[in-house]
């Protein structure tokens, strides 16, 4: 079984990691040489999670995309959703044919709008029925430490789901899987919103009864845009959803959070960004949404806070007291 993981980045060594402890070979993508030679002589990738040895056995570092999908049976996406047609640009549909796609991505296309997977298939001929997801509560960093966790595979195609788990399953990560791609999708990219908000109100000084009810509203925040866009029976309090949700939230590896929390003590994007070295998802999740959800009457109090606060340079003391009486 050969799999191509394309991105450089934490979640892509995780994933690296996850899937050394299978019987698989890795053809691991990153766009930078310099990267792919450091791990060829250290095995280790030299700017995240550079804990995590990297088994030259089981894993092959390239930088030319076309040559790292050469034979594979299995691609995965986990560079963060704005650089996904970057990363892309020098391979076609060809490239991508009769392979099974799964995008660990929790973004959405900035300049369309799109989840990753109707992207893929609008501008690479993927089917859904090829196409999964990988979902649930789950931090690079911990997947370094080996700390139990829980991934949840959702695909429309349960078979591929249920043989993608079974690849991912190893002894530190249980999986299980799930049919909902969209619903998982849109929730995975609306917890982003949700820390990030939940980060600028702790950095303006809101405790933890005040993130308690943000979290509570939060869900009740989510439910509404995904049964909005992508209606159907789902249990919004499996893991994948709530748990997703509650970790980034919580978590002090949060990105999202982290990047949040920056903003409501007073630093410009810019300079948050910079600071971070790694990618919050949420900030441009906060415009893909806003403007998605325009067409709809949908109330969204934590991700028009966030919005405003973002790209619309509202102050922050006004737009806290906003929310404050909006959340019950
Ligand atoms: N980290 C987690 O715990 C975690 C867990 C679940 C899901 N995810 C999701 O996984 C995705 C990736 O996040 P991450 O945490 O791995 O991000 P990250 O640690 O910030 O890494 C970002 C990666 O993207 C690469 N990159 C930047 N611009 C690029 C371009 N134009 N073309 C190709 N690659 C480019 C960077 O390469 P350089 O190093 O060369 O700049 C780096 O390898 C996100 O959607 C995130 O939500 C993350
Ligand atoms: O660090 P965050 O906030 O980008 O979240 C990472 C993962 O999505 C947690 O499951």
């Amino acid at each position: 079984m050969k799999i191509t993981v394309i991105g450089g980045g934490s979640w892509a060594t995780a994933i690296v990691k996850i899937l050394s402890e299978s019987n698989v070979q890795i053809k691991w993508w990153m766009r930078c040489a310099a990267d792919v030679e450091h791990i060829k002589k250290h095995h280790h990738n030299p700017h995240y999670l550079s804990s995590v040895e990297v088994h030259p056995s089981k894993v092959k570092p390239y930088t030319n995309l076309k040559e790292s999908l050469r034979g594979s049976d299995w691609v995965i996406l986990a560079v963060p959703a704005a650089f996904v047609a970057d990363a892309l640009k020098s391979v076609s549909a060809v490239n991508l044919a009769d392979k099974k796609i799964i995008s660990a991505i929790k973004g959405m296309i900035p300049s369309t709008n799109q989840l990753v997977t109707d992207w893929l298939a609008d501008n690479y001929e993927v089917s859904h029925h090829n196409m999964g997801i990988i979902a649930g509560p789950c931090h690079a960093e911990e997947v370094a430490l080996e700390k139990q966790s829980y991934l949840t595979i959702a695909s429309p195609n349960i078979e591929l789901a249920t043989e993608f788990a079974e690849i991912m399953r190893c002894r530190f990560v249980k999986t299980s899987v799930l049919g909902d791609i969209y619903g998982v999708e849109y929730a995975a990219v609306m917890k982003n919103i949700v820390a990030l908000a939940c980060g600028i109100t702790h950095g303006l000084g809101g405790g933890d009864n005040f993130q308690a009810v943000m979290v509570a509203n939060a869900m009740q925040e989510i439910k509404r845009v995904v049964d909005t866009i992508a209606p159907m029976e789902r249990d919004l309090s499996a893991s994948a959803y709530l748990g997703d949700l509650l970790v980034t939230a919580y978590s002090q590896f949060s990105r999202n959070r982290t990047f949040g929390n920056m903003i409501g003590r007073g630093y410009s994007v810019k300079a948050a960004q910079l600071e971070m070295n790694m990618i919050a998802e949420g900030y441009y999740a906060v415009k893909c949404i806003f403007e998605m959800m325009e067409k709809y009457t949908v109330d969204m109090p934590i991700t028009d806070f966030a919005y405003q606060i973002l790209y619309k340079n509202a102050s922050l003391k006004k737009q806290f007291s906003i929310l404050q009486d909006k959340l019950k």
